[in-house]
């Protein structure tokens, strides 16, 4: 039997996701007659806003992580820095939520995380403006914030001044960064990289950037210049609400302990000959409290990455897994403190890397769509035990 498809086409770009569309429906559903809804409806971004399209005419090309450091390149370890929190200073504000009064769409993702905000210019806060996003982030964990034509086209040098402005900056250990950007990190897909994973049932992972540093990032920004049509979103979760989540005494239990994380080892990893990475810096190991408080709000939290953390220090390793896997599955299952961010072109993310983790979800794989996006990471101050006199060195 024949089928028979219905369809509205009004733009190109309609044209060809509804044409698509249609066939895999129409195969699945074995020729009824039915309507399929128009996607790409008007006011939706274009493929070209998206940042789709051929290769050759891709205008943020110079922004692909093309250049990595050469292996025997191996310089030295990051040093200690001291780090006052520019939240710090919104606390005497009068109003330390003022940048937001021009502000046309505030609105909470849930009560425990997130914040979107449109008709904010993130590109032209004066100082004490950016004093109050830094303690407004900390509060809300991850704000989003739309239409930041500016700081898209500021470009390199701005978005190293903006994020200097909340720290240090730091750079990958083995990222490639477009020529004299290192201190941008990129991250990139396209059809022609692998996305399915044949060993794991999802690529997801729950993690805090650059954990294993002995001063790990605050306030971090990221944003896309490509993202799908749909697919690609962000998760993120609260680890102020994971905790809060647990029986007091264990909450007091887990602030005594301590945790020993270290980055993936690249060379090691080379060797193996199962991933080819080069490296900027020797790796460290680092010992981090399992709850910190933050700096700024007071605020306590679970503090763990499952691809750094490597145990409990002073537990042998069946008594290590057990609470750290319980904690895993308890930040993956608490849906109460998790959102998720549907990338738009000209969106600016900030989350506060010091209270969160995230995910990036890989959804689209075998779609034609590239996601391409940068991320500033300030690094922040050494982890404050929740539990005073905790020995961390
Ligand atoms: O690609 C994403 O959505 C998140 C990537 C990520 O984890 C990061 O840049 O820290
Ligand atoms: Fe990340």
């Amino acid at each position: 039997m024949a089928s028979t498809i219905t369809t509205v086409i009004t733009e190109d770009r309609a044209a060809q996701t509804t044409d698509s569309a249609a066939s895999a429906t129409s195969a699945a559903a074995g020729g009824s007659t039915f309507s399929l809804p128009l996607y790409g409806s008007p006011g939706q971004p274009t493929p070209a806003e998206r940042g789709q399209g051929p290769f050759e005419s891709y205008p943020y090309s110079e922004l692909l992580p093309k250049v990595f450091p050469k292996a025997h390149d191996i310089g030295e370890p990051l040093e200690d820095f001291v780090h006052i929190d520019p939240g710090m200073r919104a606390l005497s504000h009068p109003d330390p939520r003022k940048f937001l009064k021009n502000a046309t769409k505030l609105e909470n993702f849930c009560p425990t995380i997130g914040t979107e905000v449109e008709g904010v210019n993130l590109a032209k806060l004066a100082p004490e403006e950016r004093d109050e996003l830094a303690l407004e982030v900390a509060r809300r964990k991850v704000m989003v914030f739309r239409g930041q034509h500016d700081f898209f086209e500021a470009g390199g040098e701005f978005w190293k001044e903006f994020g200097s402005y909340f720290g240090r900056l730091h750079v990958h250990p083995t990222g490639g960064h477009p020529e004299d950007l290192p201190e941008i990190h990129m991250i990139y897909r396209d059809e022609n990289t692998v996305y399915y994973d044949t060993e794991n049932i999802t690529r997801g992972m729950w993690h805090t950037d650059m954990s294993h540093e002995r001063q790990p990032p605050g306030l971090t920004a990221f944003f896309l210049f490509a993202h799908p049509e749909s697919g690609g979103d962000t998760f993120f979760t609260s680890g102020v609400e994971a905790l809060k989540r647990l029986s007091p005494g264990f909450v007091e239990y887990l602030k005594t302990l301590r945790q020993i994380q270290s980055a993936v080892d690249p060379i090691q990893v080379t060797r193996n000959g199962t991933r080819t990475r080069n490296i900027r810096r020797p790796c460290v190991t680092t010992i981090h409290p399992l709850v910190r408080r933050h700096p700024v709000t007071g605020e306590e939290s679970l503090f763990l990455n499952p691809e750094a953390t490597k145990g409990i220090v002073g537990y042998k390793k069946q008594e290590s897994d057990l609470i750290l896997n319980f904690l895993y599955d308890h930040i993956a299952g608490g849906l109460e403190g998790q959102m998720r961010v549907k990338w738009a072109p000209k969106t600016v993310v900030l989350w506060d890397n010091r209270v969160t983790m995230h995910s990036a979800l890989f959804d689209f794989a075998g779609s034609p769509e590239r996601r391409h996006g940068a991320r500033i990471t300030p690094q922040a101050e050494r982890p404050i035990p929740a539990l005073d006199g905790i020995q961390l060195d």
